[in-house]
């Protein structure tokens, strides 16, 4: 399996008058290895989706490269899947066409497709859906269909962009559960956005701070809540654990201090 290369990788957009530009992220290093799940947090505007965009290939850096492997990455394809927010399902098909539909357009026969497809879904919890349609389906329910899309081109790497983030908390933490069982069984990399402390705490095994203007990675920690949950199997304990709660303390504290930095910029500026 490859590892991805974040490689002083730079993105500057324009802003929203003539001549401003937007640091969005500054001299950016990264690198992911085979079997990671690595969760990025920070305050809002920090370059979190940015990040994410330029390894999905939706967008291109202003300085550095990424590198999937010995591949430059240029564009979006079959070997990273996207999960997003919004799961972005095409409502006019079934369940099952919804997870198959990537490697229809990929010209793969209807029967590798189809089981590849059924295959994820049991995975997912959702063999008895296949000829749902989305609107029938829970939030939750339809954000697992988007998982099991994502997985079906069997993807080097999965990027999520706050996938749980209109999910209730009991669902979401269902689905946490669900993705550390998909992550044990693959040697799949994650890069994962979350704004809730707890559920980077418990899903990294490599959790990324970072902070805004400019945007960029200010502080690393190697973490095993993970794998912690998937030795007891009780998310709770884990997240009452008393290095647990040591280690929120630490990372909110780092968050606060950078919004409470923006927001007085910002009453400076309007001031
Ligand atoms: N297309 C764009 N054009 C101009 N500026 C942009 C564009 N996309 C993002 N930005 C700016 O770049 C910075 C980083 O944005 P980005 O969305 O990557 O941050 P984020 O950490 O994901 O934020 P949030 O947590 O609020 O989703 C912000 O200042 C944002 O306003």
């Amino acid at each position: 399996m490859e590892n991805l290369y974040v490689k002083d990788v730079s993105v500057i957009y324009p802003g929203k008058t003539a001549g401003e530009r937007v640091h969005a992220l500054n001299n950016i290093n990264l690198t992911i290895n085979s079997g990671d799940f690595v969760v990025a947090l920070g305050a809002s505007g920090c370059g979190k989706t940015t990040l994410l965009s330029l390894m999905a290939g939706f967008i291109a850096p202003s300085k550095g490269e990424i590198m999937l492997g010995d591949n430059k990455v240029e564009g979006p394809g079959a070997d990273r899947g996207v999960v997003f927010q919004k799961h972005a399902l095409l409502p006019w098909l079934n369940v099952m066409e919804n997870v198959e539909f990537g490697l229809k357009l990929q010209g793969v026969p209807k029967a590798v497709r189809r089981e590849q497809a059924a295959k994820n879904l049991a995975l997912v919890g959702l063999k008895d859906f296949h000829d749902n349609m989305i609107y029938q389906l829970s939030g939750g329910m339809q954000q697992r269909v988007g998982i099991a899309r994502a997985l079906t081109s069997n993807p080097a790497m999965l990027l999520m962009d706050e996938p749980m983030a209109a999910l209730d908390a009991l669902t979401r933490e269902t689905i946490q559960e669900l993705l550390l069982d998909i992550w044990a069984k693959s040697s799949t990399m994650f890069f994962f956005i979350t704004h809730s402390v707890d559920e980077a705490l418990f899903l990294a095994n490599r959790l990324i701070v970072m902070s805004p203007r400019p945007g960029r990675i200010t502080h690393t920690y190697e973490l095993d809540f993970n794998k912690r949950f998937l030795e007891c199997r009780d998310a709770r304990a884990v997240k009452s654990s008393p290095d647990f709660i040591k280690m929120r303390e630490t990372v909110l504290n780092i968050i606060y201090g950078d919004e409470r930095a923006v927001n007085k910029e910002l009453e400076v500026s309007h001031a």
